[in-house]
C-alpha cells in the first residue's frame, strides 16, 4: 500500500490510555496512511520514540464513520484493539456529538455507542473454529492440548485463556512469552491469565503479542469473557479486574461488548527525522 513521507512540519498524535492499555493515535483521515512497520517500531521505541503498547492510525470510512488500523511495537499488525477502538470511539463522539460510531477494522464493522456516560464497543463475535482463530490443526478450543489447559477465542486475534486458582503466583513474562508462539498458534497469540472470583466477576492478567506484558487488553478481555462463559464459570456480563482499572463485558447475540475508562493524555507532534 502506498503511503506518505511524515510532514516536514512533523507528524501530530495523541497519546491515550484504555484501563491502562496504552496508545498513540495518528489521524490520517483525507490522506495516504503513514505507518509502515519501520515506523512503527520508530514510535513504539520508549527511548528513542514515544512507547505504546499499541499504535492505532485512523483512516477514511469504508461506509463507515472512519476505519481503524493497528500495530504492536514489534511491527506486527494488530488485527484487533478493543481499547484502543474504546478510545477513538469516544474521541470521535465527543468531537461530533453524535452516539454512535461505525468503525471498520480487519475483521470487519465495529459499532460503539454512548449508554448514559459509558462508551460501549462491540467487538464482534468471537471466532470458534479452529482455523479462523486461527489454530495448526483441529483440536478442541476449550481444552487446548498445551500445559494448563486454555481455551482458544479468536476475536480478530488469537488468544489462549488459562484459568487459574491463585493469579498472584503466575509467572506471566515467562509464561506468556513461551505460549505466545506455541506452534499450535501459527500466527502466535495473545495470552491471557484469569481468576474467577465469582459468577460476575474475574481477574485478568494479559501478555500481549508482538508486545509483552500490558496493563490491559480490550480483545483479551472479550476473549475471556467467551472463554468463562463457555467453561461454565461466569454469567455472560461479568465485571473484570485488570492492572490498569477495571473493565465491563457483555457477550450478547450481536457480538462481545465491552466498556471502561479512557483517558486523554498528552498531544505532541513527531519529527520527521523519526521516521528516517
Ligand atoms: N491491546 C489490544 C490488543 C492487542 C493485540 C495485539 N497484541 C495482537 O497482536 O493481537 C486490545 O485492547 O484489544
Amino acid at each position: 500500500m502506498q503511503t506518505r513521507a511524515i510532514p516536514s512540519a512533523g507528524l501530530p498524535f495523541r497519546k491515550m490510555h484504555g484501563a491502562g492499555n496504552d496508545f498513540v493515535i495518528l489521524d490520517s483521515r483525507g490522506m495516504a496512511p503513514v505507518v509502515t512497520p519501520a515506523l512503527a517500531r520508530a514510535i513504539g521505541d520508549r527511548h528513542r520514540g514515544v512507547g505504546f503498547d499499541q499504535l492505532a492510525e485512523i483512516r477514511d470510512g469504508e461506509n463507515t464513520d472512519i476505519s481503524l488500523d493497528f500495530w504492536n511495537s514489534d511491527g506486527s499488525r494488530a488485527g484487533a484493539c478493543g481499547n484502543a477502538t474504546r478510545c477513538v470511539a469516544s474521541e470521535w463522539m465527543a468531537e461530533t456529538g453524535r452516539d454512535s460510531v461505525t468503525i471498520r477494522t480487519t475483521r470487519g464493522v465495529l459499532r460503539g455507542e454512548m449508554r448514559g456516560t459509558e462508551v460501549w464497543v462491540n467487538m464482534g463475535p468471537p471466532v470458534l473454529d479452529w482455523a479462523s482463530v486461527p489454530l495448526a490443526r483441529d483440536v478442541d478450543l476449550l481444552h487446548l492440548p498445551i500445559e494448563g489447559d486454555p481455551v482458544a477465542v479468536g476475536m480478530g486475534n488469537p488468544h489462549a485463556v488459562f484459568f487459574v486458582d491463585d493469579i498472584g503466583a503466575v509467572d506471566v513474562a515467562a509464561r506468556g512469552a513461551s505460549v505466545e508462539h506455541d506452534p499450535l498458534y501459527p500466527q502466535a497469540t495473545n495470552v491471557e491469565f484469569v481468576e474467577v472470583r465469582s459468577r460476575d466477576e474475574v481477574r485478568m492478567r494479559v501478555w500481549e503479542r508482538g508486545t509483552g506484558i500490558t496493563l490491559a487488553c480490550g480483545s483479551g478481555a472479550c476473549a475471556v469473557a467467551v472463554a468463562a462463559h463457555q467453561r461454565g464459570l461466569t454469567e455472560r456480563h461479568i465485571r473484570m479486574e485488570v492492572d490498569g482499572g477495571w473493565l465491563e463485558l457483555d457477550w450478547r447475540e450481536d457480538g462481545v461488548w465491552m466498556t471502561g475508562p479512557v483517558a486523554r493524555v498528552f498531544d505532541g507532534v513527531l519529527s520527521p527525522e523519526i521516521g528516517a
